[in-house]
């Protein structure tokens, strides 16, 4: 009986170094089984006996392993991304995938001060000149950290810690993300700047703390190296990908950027002959083999972190960081699913919409959220808030751990303050029963901020963190953005009508669209030729328009013009098929066409 039950405990596979500290804590209660150098075919051969597996960066997760993998019910990535996990067929064949999203920050921001230091001093060049019996002293005088200008891409996790770290070596900080907390930010010492055009001019060190996403592929290519300094240095310890590596190498040739740091590359290990091999050969580069999360400290807190959460699922309980969890439980799915995926869109929409605004306001940081009609009669609005929370940040995360279990904590850590009222009026006369109000607000008193909304029937979930002793609860202007006030409304309202979301209102304007696809959204005076214009445009650049709605002024809102111009505006939402570049959007913004236009994907 012994015997039996000892063969028939679940078996953990690991094919990569993960600290011994976690696996302690597996080894009483399953059969773990750590097997490093197997290659993708000889993986494929024994997944089917395992029901956890534990990777770092270099396992690749894919499709076809996972299909193999007939008992699996958990992929546990020691570290923070998941590139190398295909999430969606994971999710498809009900196996959960968990991370560690803070385990290893301290480690990445350490080596990027690492990195910093050795390229302002030159140690690795130096160390290889001493050791091939040189004694070259003058060649190899470098500069000092104090007093030069560090510019961060990306102040979330990593680049605050970074921040912190060199604003102890007596460096001037300035960062660029239209999404920082500008509290935690002043906080740290980081003056936030509108646009990465602004800190790229000034920047003696830039070192790079984004997730690869859309947004920030390419981000530091040519135009952006042309416009450094000739004696700026370059880092990064965030993802290959972010810089373009040729473009780099010749810069580094051409002497217009002094020298680079790297921890990561396009190709991982690089390929002969590639971009990232280039850049690593180059003599004015100092590289290193993705060790950014390699410490001793990072890998026990990793290690415990993923296999905790690998004790969890095994034992049947909801996991803390799972990537892939569901918001909703199997039970709520029927009543909250439609209103799920309707806050999911309205929180991408918000960050979307008024985030790539032309001169928008800012990316606000504090939101009331209004359940009005039937959803007013739910027990619990948790998973409509954890929808929020995502929505709010897919735009702008490549890893999307938020559900029910961890939302609250998500949204603090990003300074985001939601409050939730109810209301069981104003839906008589529709033809739905529930519809949602989302505001984003300016500002808020800390006081405010503290003790929530009075007289709320939900309890108000609020962040500490966000409380500034100016109650400043937003965060910076956003770059690209001139026409709103810091004082206009950002709204939007929505409903579901046969289990089909639909926004009803966004900003100052009325009217019913899908979200979903790629949708243009143009605000312009309602007059003649404005359509034209923009479908001429579009159509020249290959752009398909699948659907045009107007929204004209809601009717709070008529009556008023806004501009002080006699001409009432309207927003056009198109939904459209075709790449529309930054180059095309910019174009519709013409006196002959449209006062702001914002591209959103939903
Ligand atoms: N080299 C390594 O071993 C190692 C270790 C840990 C983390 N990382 C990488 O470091 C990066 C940062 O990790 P983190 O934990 O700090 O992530 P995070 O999510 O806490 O922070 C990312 C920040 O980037 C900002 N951002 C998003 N889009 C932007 C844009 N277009 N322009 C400017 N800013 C933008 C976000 O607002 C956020 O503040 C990730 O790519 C992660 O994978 C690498
Ligand atoms: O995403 C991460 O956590 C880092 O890039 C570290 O990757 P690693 O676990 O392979 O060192």
């Amino acid at each position: 009986m012994a015997i039996e039950a000892y063969i028939t405990r679940p078996k953990i596979l690991i094919p990569e170094k993960v600290s011994p500290d976690g696996l302690a804590l597996l080894k009483e209660q399953f059969e773990v089984d750590e097997r490093k150098g197997l290659n993708p075919e000889q993986l494929k051969e024994i997944i089917g006996q395992y029901e956890a597996l534990i990777v770092r960066s270099e396992t690749k997760v894919t499709a076809e392993l996972l299909g193999a993998a007939k008992k699996l019910k958990v992929v546990a990535r020691a570290g923070v991304g998941v590139d190398n996990v295909d999430v969606k067929t994971a999710t498809s064949l009900g196996i959960i995938v968990v991370n560690s999203p803070s385990g290893n920050i301290n480690a990445a921001a350490e080596h990027t001060i690492a990195l910093m230091m050795s390229v302002a001093r030159n140690v690795a060049d130096a160390s290889h000149s001493i050791k091939a019996g040189k004694w070259e002293r003058s060649r190899l005088t470098g500069i000092e950290a104090k007093g030069k200008t560090l510019a961060i891409v990306g102040l979330g996790k990593v680049g605050l810690t970074v921040a912190r770290i060199a604003n102890g070596l007596g460096m001037r900080l300035i960062a660029y993300d239209p999404y920082a907390n500008q509290n935690l930010a002043a906080a740290a010492s980081v003056t936030l700047l509108p646009s990465l055009a602004d800190i790229l001019t000034q920047a003696d060190f830039l070192t790079l703390h984004t997730p690869l996403i859309a947004s920030t592929k390419g981000m530091i290519s040519k135009a952006e190296l042309a416009s450094m300094k000739p004696t700026a240095r370059i880092l990064n310890v965030a993802r290959g990908g972010m810089i373009d590596e040729d473009a780099l190498v010749e810069a580094l040739d051409a002497g217009t950027i002094a020298g680079a740091g790297i921890d990561v590359f396009t190709s991982e290990p690089p390929e002969a002959d590639s971009s990232a091999s280039r850049l690593i050969a180059h003599p004015k580069v100092v590289a290193t083999p993705h060790l950014g999360a390699s410490t001793k400290e990072a890998q026990e807190n990793v290690s415990i972190d993923v296999c905790e959460q690998v004790v969890s699922i095994l034992s049947g309980e909801l996991p803390r960081s799972a990537v892939n969890a569901p918001i909703i439980l199997p039970e709520e799915y029927r009543t909250l699913q439609p209103f799920v995926t309707l806050l999911e869109k309205m929180g991408s929409l918000y960050t979307q919409h008024y985030s790539g605004k032309v001169n928008a306001t800012s990316f606000r940081t504090t939101f009331d959220i209004t359940y009005e009609g039937a959803l007013a009669e739910l027990n619990t609005t948790k998973p409509l808030f954890a929808a929020l929370v995502k929505g709010l940040l897919s735009p702008i995360s490549e890893i999307l751990n938020i559900n029910i279990v961890n939302a609250e904590l998500v949204a603090k850590e990003r300074g985001i303050l939601i409050n939730e009222q109810r209301s069981r009026e104003n839906v008589d006369d529709k033809p739905y029963s529930s519809f949602i109000t989302l505001r984003a607000r300016a500002s808020r008193s800390s006081s405010q901020a503290r003790q929530g909304r009075s007289g709320s029937p939900l309890s108000t979930r609020v962040p500490q963190t966000t409380a500034s002793a100016t109650g400043q609860a937003q965060l910076h202007p956003n770059p690209q953005s001139a026409t709103s006030s810091e004082s206009s409304e950002q709204v939007i309202q929505g409903f579901v009508s046969g289990n089909k979301p639909f926004i009803s209102r966004l900003d100052r304007f009325k009217g019913e669209f899908v979200p979903q696809g790629t949708l243009l959204i143009c605000r312009n005076f309602d007059s003649v030729g404005k359509i034209g214009y923009v479908g001429n445009l579009l159509g020249k650049a290959g752009v398909n328009i699948k659907f045009m709605n107007v929204a004209p002024l809601h009717d709070d809102e008529a009556g008023e013009t806004h501009n002080g111009n006699e001409s009432k505006e309207a927003l056009m939402i198109l939904g459209v098929e075709g790449e529309v570049t930054e180059d095309v959007r910019k174009g519709l913004i013409s006196p002959e066409g449209a006062l702001e236009a914002s591209l959103v994907v939903l």
